[in-house]
């Protein structure tokens, strides 16, 4: 079996903030691998540079030092072929706007003709389980039904990258488990990339193949840990002990890197 191929290099990657109070070591000597179709989860206490790492992989960053490729372009490049959707930590969607039309808004800033955007807006309606709910506004939706707009929305030119940050933070725990098995489902059925940034332990290790544990000041990485867990999992497999021994892992890791002084 070939290695799948990488889809995001990083190398000695290094972000300082300069601000009035000084300089911030945002991120600092980030070395990182992603292969196509890994599940990978950034966590970490809050100011450990998660979203500034993924802004970085988003060009909405610039790193200060080392190097980055995404599909083998810088990320300007592949920013500008649209090689990644974004989910943001609140939905983000236009009041004003339909669903259908918050989800066809990318497909018409880059210009699809109005079939194309019909059968895409659809597809991914379905895909994210609101078929039906095309002609509601936002403000009618529940926030986890929000948040499957959203993805359907990033998931609407079909990139072959998805960046998430923190997209079912604010949601509560019921409702986030639902939508962790959905998103699985998703993955497995699309094959996308993803990268995922969260605060919660048992969502890392139920959705990742992958997960970067994070520590502050510098913000840098504390651990990688490659999960051995079946990539078709269900709820349950929370309660077992191959679950339960990198889920302690990984909370030993968070607690090395934290300082109990903030
Ligand atoms: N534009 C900016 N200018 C100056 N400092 C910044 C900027 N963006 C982020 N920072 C600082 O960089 C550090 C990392 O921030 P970042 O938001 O990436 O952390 P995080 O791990 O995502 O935190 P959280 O979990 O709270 O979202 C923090 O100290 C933050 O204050």
């Amino acid at each position: 079996m070939t290695a799948p191929a990488r889809v995001i290099d990083i190398e000695n990657l290094s972000l300082t903030f300069q601000t009035n109070d000084g300089p911030v070591h945002a991120l600092s000597d980030i070395d990182l691998a992603i292969g196509e179709g890994d599940f990978v989860s950034l966590i970490g206490p809050s100011g450990c540079g998660k979203t500034t790492l993924l802004r970085v992989i988003a060009d909405l960053e610039v790193p200060t030092g080392g190097s980055i490729s995404v599909n083998g372009m810088t990320p300007s490049q592949a920013r500008a072929k649209r090689a990644y959707g974004y989910v943001f930590q609140a939905a983000a969607l236009y009041p004003w706007r339909t669903i259908a039309d918050n989800i066809a808004l990318p497909l018409e800033i880059m210009g699809f003709a109005k079939g194309e955007r019909e059968e895409r807006i659809r597809r991914n309606m379905e895909l994210v389980n609101l078929a039906g709910f095309e002609r509601k506004y936002p403000w009618q939706l529940s926030g986890g039904m929000q948040q499957r707009a959203s993805i359907a929305r990033a998931l609407s030119f079909d990139p072959d990258l998805l960046l998430m940050d923190e997209p079912f933070g604010a949601l509560d725990e019921i409702v986030r488990d639902h939508l962790n098995e959905q998103l699985l489902k998703l993955w497995a059925k699309t094959r996308k990339t993803v990268v995922f940034v969260t605060h919660s332990i048992p969502e890392a290790v139920f959705l990742s193949t992958k997960i970067v544990v994070l520590c502050p000041r510098p913000g840098r990485i504390y651990d990688v840990i490659e999960s051995d867990l079946p990539r078709e999992r269900t709820l349950d497999i929370r309660e077992t002990p191959e679950f339960l021994k990198i889920a302690h892992r990984v909370r030993e890791g968070l607690r090395a890197g934290h300082s109990y002084d903030d």
